[in-house]
């Protein structure tokens, strides 16, 4: 099933503040010629015309801890210590502040970095709502401040409006949400919620961590939310060779207490992870472009194998409508289920060009257990609750020749024993949704090859 073309996501940049920032190497403000106030994304994301002395294409690695200063009684220069700033890290969150279409944007150490900084907004006292499947560390996050700093996190389906209207309250300071969700890819409707949580609470915040879209295929802030927040370490960089997590807000009072939050705890990125992010970024629409043209390949051979999937580009996700009013994509996760965990494990183990590892948005495809590796941190007590499958499967898809791949998981199923051969190919054999009319004989691992 084809997924609807790529549609333009941003409107053109409003809100960037250009005053202060004008320093070396600060990137310079795209000017498009007919009019236009901004180029396409993916051609803001390659634009890198910079005021550096030299004309130095590619932004220099401020490879510095402090800056000489004019004068004794401060001085009027923009750096002085590379925990406030770094003209690298600077250039970069200008960058970031374009195509995130933020007033202001932030970048940090990691995705978890990230939202240490941003829930450090909050006060003894203050309630979250956020959903009940959520990326592991998101999680552990939000329970150490429920344990210790006296945070009232209330965990709901946040795909249901409802559920988050049954808890919503003048109480309420911030609602997280994540959307396609880490791993069960279920969709959130972040304008309505947005709409809700203001209507109750105008001073709440609402705050969308964007990891499983990133700013090509979403922008959550012209969606409604108030923060944006990512992995860098995911599809921004592309190539699992740094951590980061970056920032986007539009007001710049919320701007201001983050950047208070960095600069007093110390965790703002390094010059050198500044340099490499953003030499991923230059790369990240094309990336993505082919990511996501192999994950609706593999998720419909998934499916038409008998495989349960779950993909926002598949017309049989519940909730593909409201994904595509959010977004211009459907990214390159997907996950599917095999009905019993031994058989999973059997799969993961099986496959070779696929890597077993956490994380995804990488040019490799990757291929792991939830249950047990990223989202380990949730109890299972707690998985069971939320009703996360222990079985499932998560497929982070990669650059790779879309054959090759599909040809090391054919093979992986095969050797694992998750698809019966029929008459005309294979079919899954374990899944509730396997249902096949065909004579069926039990898969012989030595037939892989002939697939
Ligand atoms: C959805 C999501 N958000 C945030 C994070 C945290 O990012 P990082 O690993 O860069 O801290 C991750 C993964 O780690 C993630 O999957
Ligand atoms: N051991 C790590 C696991 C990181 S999971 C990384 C990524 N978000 C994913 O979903 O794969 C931890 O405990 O945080």
């Amino acid at each position: 099933m084809a997924a609807p073309p790529n549609k333009p996501v941003s409107k053109a940049i409003a809100r960037l503040d250009q005053d202060g920032h004008d320093l070396p190497p600060s990137p310079a403000p795209s000017s498009p010629r007919n009019g236009r106030r901004r180029y396409a994304l993916a051609t803001e994301l390659v634009y890198t015309d910079s005021k550096d002395q030299y004309g130095s294409s590619s932004i220099p690695i401020y490879q510095s801890a402090t800056f000489k200063q004019s004068s004794a009684i401060g001085g009027n220069q923009e750096y002085d210590y590379t925990r406030s700033g770094n003209p690298t890290r600077t250039h970069l969150e200008r960058h970031l502040a374009k195509v995130m279409n933020a007033h202001r944007a932030l970048a940090v150490g990691s995705g978890m970095g990230a939202l240490d900084v941003i829930t450090r907004i909050l006060r003894p006292g203050d309630e979250v709502i956020t959903g009940d499947d959520l990326y592991g560390g998101t999680n552990r996050l939000l329970t150490y401040l429920s344990v210790n700093q006296g945070i009232v996190v209330h965990h709901v389906d946040t795909t249901n409006v409802d559920c988050v209207r049954g808890v919503i309250s003048k109480k309420t300071s911030m609602v997280l949400l994540e959307t396609p969700t880490n791993p069960l890819i279920k969709i959130v409707d972040i304008p309505s919620i947005a709409k809700l949580t203001h209507a109750a609470n105008e001073k709440a915040l609402v705050v969308v961590d964007n990891t499983m879209l990133s700013p090509i295929l979403s922008n959550p802030l012209d969606l409604g939310a108030d923060i944006v927040y990512e992995s860098g370490t995911k599809y921004l960089s592309g190539h699992h060779d740094i951590m980061a997590g970056v920032i986007g807000c539009n007001d710049p009072a919320i701007g201001d207490k983050m950047y208070f939050t960095i600069n007093a705890t110390g965790c703002g990125l390094t010059p050198n992870d500044s340099f490499l992010l953003l030499r991923g970024i230059k790369t990240l629409g094309i990336r993505m472009e082919k990511q996501q043209r192999n994950a609706q390949t593999i998720a419909e051979f998934l499916e038409s194998h008998g495989f349960r999937v779950r993909y926002p580009g598949l017309k049989s996700h519940p909730q593909y409508d409201l994904h595509w009013s959010m977004a211009s994509g459907a990214g390159a996760v997907l996950s599917f289920e095999t009905g019993d965990p031994a058989l999973s494990t059997r799969i993961v183990e099986a496959a070779r060009l696929w890597g077993i590892s956490v994380s995804f948005g990488c040019v490799n495809s990757l291929i792991s257990m939830p249950c047990q590796m990223s989202h380990a941190s949730i109890d299972a007590k707690t998985r069971k609750e939320r009703q996360m499958p222990e079985d499932i499967i998560r497929l982070c898809v990669g650059i790779e020749d879309v054959n090759d791949l599909i040809d090391d998981l054919s093979q992986a199923l095969v050797q694992a024993g998750a698809v019966t051969i029929t008459l005309d190919g294979f079919h899954a054999t374990a899944t509730a949704a396997a249902q096949t009319t065909e004579k069926e004989t039990p898969a012989d691992p030595a037939d892989a090859s002939a697939l």
